[in-house]
């Protein structure tokens, strides 16, 4: 649950859509004075500060962590950029992929005295309503209160789970952090279905949401294994017994599923450098 004590100042680089869905969070909780470091317009309550380069980050901030929230593939020259303005930031990457080593490199690139601690985390668009999932890993010789810092930041807006290697950060990329985007598939493949099935859209587009929303809020509040919650919903002989006969079959749902994830976390690995 997120403390009453104020969030860690942050300066977010980067206030897309998943930079803006931890910072929506991130204001409700109460966070000391920010800076938000992006090229298009935020308006942003006092005393938060909006920069569009880093020139225009007033020259007396210091934030407590410094987020990376761009594109893994554009990252560098605002990297090295960053790393010739703030020497020994905590450097919090959100970025798919990105390693600490080839993010480290980076940020030395044009300033071989600085020297970040690198946090990387995986976060998911559900930041927006509080409702995310964040994965963490922070390289070895970060300290506790770092660590701590970068934890109530995400915990602000949903929950945490740290991993041990950093190479795991690509499997939490490819179950948690792409995950909504499956879901949301789902929805509207489900939508479609009903479509055909002779439901008016509107009424298509209801039931397929709160299923989806009705399903996941059970998942949240059982002790149950999701098979379980499965097995409650297909009387034998049914007709949830047919669909799930299709969605089971070894080529379907099963192969699709592990297909898809080992491929998003293969991608994440791609991006690596
Ligand atoms: N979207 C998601 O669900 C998730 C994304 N992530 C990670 O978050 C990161 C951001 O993704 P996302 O939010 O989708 O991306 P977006 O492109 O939506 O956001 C990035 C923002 O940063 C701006 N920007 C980029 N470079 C600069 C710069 N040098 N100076 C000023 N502004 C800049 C971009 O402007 P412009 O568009 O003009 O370039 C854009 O507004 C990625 O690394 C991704 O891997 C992690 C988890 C989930
Ligand atoms: O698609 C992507 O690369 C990013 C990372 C996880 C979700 N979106």
């Amino acid at each position: 649950m997120p403390s009453s004590s104020p969030l860690p100042s942050v300066l977010l680089v980067g206030c897309g859509k998943m930079g803006n869905a931890m910072l929506e969070g991130w204001l409700k909780h109460g966070q000391k004075p920010s800076v938000v470091l992006d090229r298009h317009d935020h308006a942003l309550p006092s005393p938060h500060h909006h920069a569009r380069t880093v020139a225009d980050i007033p020259a007396d901030f210091t934030p407590d962590i410094v987020i990376v929230a761009v594109k893994p593939q554009k990252a560098d020259a605002i990297l090295e950029e960053l790393g010739q303005h703030f020497s020994n930031p905590v450097l919090l990457s959100v970025m798919a992929g990105r390693s600490i080593e080839s993010l480290t490199k980076t940020y030395k690139k044009a300033n071989p005295s600085a020297n970040p601690t690198v946090v990387r985390a995986m976060p998911n668009t559900p930041c927006a309503i509080g409702a995310g999932i964040t994965g963490l890993y922070a390289e070895a010789g970060t300290t506790a209160e770092q660590k701590d810092q970068c934890d109530a930041l995400l915990r602000s807006v949903g929950e945490t789970v740290w991993v041990e290697q950093e190479n795991l950060i690509d499997a939490v990329t490819a179950v948690s952090g792409s995950g909504p985007a499956y879901i949301f598939l789902l929805a509207e493949l489900m939508e479609k279905a009903g479509i055909e099935q002779g439901l008016p859209p509107e009424t298509a587009r209801k039931l397929a949401r709160r299923t989806i929303f009705g399903a996941g809020a059970l998942l949240d509040h059982s002790v149950l294994d999701a098979s379980e919650l499965r097995i409650q919903v297909t009387s034998p002989g049914g007709t949830t017994a047919e669909a799930l006969k299709i969605l089971m079959q070894p080529d379907a749902w099963p192969k699709a599923v592990s297909q898809a994830i080992s491929a998003a976390a293969h991608r994440a690995h791609e991006l690596s450098s």
